[in-house]
């Protein structure tokens, strides 16, 4: 009976798949259909909506769906260390902004300064850094000031203002420590990686002004930290490539390693600190006490204390090593520059052999010229992200001649190049490209044509710091070196990461001041 009744069933079950595979050879077309024409309508309102607040930017010619063959541009140029010449290029345009559509989503890209100036200041509130940034950074900075917005940032600000944004009375004190581990592998005859030795000396003179406790990078053999900080800075840069898929690439996973050594070198330092009672931080005066002793003092839980520090390791180490390495380069290559800056150092500090004062530094009028010409041919943070919180407009990039606004529809990012805009011939004359301190001695930029250090709400917090950092070692280093022989490359290229970084090791050799010369000058 039972097996009867299923054979009975059997033609009735054949009829229901055929039913089926009908109705779905029906309903699979009418569904594509809908989707094609719902995209439609939306990407037609969509372009309504930006025409109704500005207009569109030239779009960057692309051959393959979702623009994928622009994304293996974009990655081939990073590989190539091209990536920079490449997007100088591209906007080089008028109205100098142009438009991306990776995977469907738009990206502009600028080096316009009405567009910077609205994005950093006059609409700051709309261009927030946003929640995929956040997202990416996350996992490596945490919720510090570099990776929020709104109230959380200003509660940042607020807490690292009194520490990052003052300079104390022994700051140089502390650093010349610092520099005098430099000098010890600075008078070795051999070649060295001037970055390498930049960034390990501004690790220690942070660390050591900053968290109580220098680093020691400098003597040390092992790397352990700046390595694994690398490590993580290149998986976010990857991640940002990645666009809305950045996020789904699991740090905790593929940068696991790197990321226990991060947290545990900084936890060193809390714990250093942390042995102290409350009354033993209180005992200190106040001048004297170091962002470590604020961060518990104000009851900040470890997490929190860990991002901050983290947060201003990176923000005080990274751009300024990245200057002190293009500084080196380039006066080895300029030997003209270097001997007029030596002569500068004398006529101002009296000596080669008695480090410089601040007031003395500050005096130093062509070794400024030196260190803003670097900051501008060679900006340490040469990108910058923002995505916009409401439908908005940005003034120039639209129209035939790229003088009309463009409309901006909320959730869009925005990307700016602030090496792009201090590289432009138009603003900065024919030679915008080549290194010559000397055009500084007359000229000064308007105030949104140079921005190494941003301007607006978020200003970089530590630029005293930075330059005063800068100009100290450039000064040192002259003082006790004659000549600064540049072995190679002779000629670099840009690395585009979280920072814009030389590319190749920059190999220079350090000849110390001939004694005949000290004899000779008694200085
Ligand atoms: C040559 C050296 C330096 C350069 C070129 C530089 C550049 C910048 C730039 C461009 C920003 C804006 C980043 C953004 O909006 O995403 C920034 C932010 C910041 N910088 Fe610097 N910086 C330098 C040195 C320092 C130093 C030495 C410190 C700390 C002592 C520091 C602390 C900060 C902080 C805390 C911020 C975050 C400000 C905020 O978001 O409100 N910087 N810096």
């Amino acid at each position: 009976m039972a097996t009867g009744s299923l054979w009975e069933k059997l033609p009735s079950m054949a009829s229901i798949s055929h039913e089926k595979k009908s109705l779905f050879l029906v309903l699979a077309p009418c569904l594509i259909l809908f989707i094609v024409i719902s995209s439609f309508v939306k990407s037609v309102s969509r372009k309504r909506q930006i025409r109704a607040l500005g207009g569109f930017a030239p779009r960057v010619h692309s051959w393959a769906p979702f623009e994928l063959d622009l994304l293996v541009t974009a990655t081939k140029h990073l590989i190539n260390n091209t990536f920079f010449e490449w997007t100088h290029k591209l906007l080089t345009r008028p109205g100098h902004t142009i438009e991306f559509n990776i995977f469907g989503r738009r990206i502009l890209f600028t080096d316009a300064a009405e567009n910077i100036k609205t994005i950093m200041a006059t609409n700051f509130s709309v261009w927030p850094k946003g929640h995929h940034m956040h997202a990416i950074w996350e996992v490596a900075l945490g919720d510090s000031i570099f990776t929020t917005d709104g109230e959380e940032w200003l509660a940042s600000k607020a807490l690292l203002r009194p520490y990052v944004a003052k300079a104390r009375p022994n700051d140089l004190e502390e650093t010349e420590i610092d520099f005098q581990e430099l000098k010890k592998h600075l008078m070795k005859p051999e070649a060295h990686d001037v970055y390498d030795l930049a960034d390990r000396y501004q690790l220690d003179v942070v660390t050591r002004i900053f968290l109580g406790h220098s680093a020691g990078s400098l003597p040390a053999t092992k790397q352990e930290f700046r390595v694994a900080m690398e490590k993580v800075f290149d998986w976010n840069t990857k991640r940002i490539l990645l666009g809305p898929f950045g996020t789904k690439v699991p740090m905790g996973i593929v940068a696991a390693g790197p990321l226990k050594i991060v947290n545990e070198y900084v936890a060193s330092f809390v714990d250093r600190v942390k042995a102290m009672s409350p009354s033993d931080i209180e005992a200190i005066p106040e001048n004297e006490q170091n962002l470590v002793h604020g961060l518990i003092r104000n009851g900040k839980d470890p997490k929190s204390i860990r991002d901050q520090l983290l947060a201003v390791l990176t923000a005080a180490k990274d751009p300024s090593a990245i200057s002190i390495g293009w500084n080196l380069f380039e006066l080895a290559r300029n030997p003209e520059v270097a001997a007029k800056l030596q002569e500068e150092i004398l006529s101002v500090v009296g000596s080669y052999s008695i480090p410089p004062t601040a007031a003395q530094l500050n005096e130093l009028t062509y070794a400024k010229c030196i260190m803003r010409e670097s900051l501008r041919v060679y900006a340490s943070l040469g990108y910058n992200i923002r995505t916009c919180s409401a439908d908005t407009t940005l003034p120039v990039g639209g129209g035939v001649n790229g003088q009309e606004p463009v409309g901006v529809l909320a959730n869009t990012q925005c990307v700016y190049s602030t090496l792009g805009l201090q590289r432009r011939k138009d603003v900065w004359g024919e030679d915008a490209e080549s290194w010559r301190p000397e055009r500084w001695l007359n000229y000064k930029p308007a105030t949104w044509d140079y921005i190494p250090f941003n301007h607006g709400p978020r200003v970089c917090m530590g630029r005293n710091f930075g330059q005063q950092q800068i100009l100290y070692v450039l000064v040192r280093i002259y003082q006790e070196f004659g000549r600064i022989e540049l072995v190679s490359p002779k000629e670099q290229q840009i690395r585009v990461e979280l920072n814009t970084k030389m590319a190749h090791k920059c190999m220079c050799k350090f000849h110390p001041r001939e004694r005949s010369e000290v004899e000779k000058t008694g200085i």
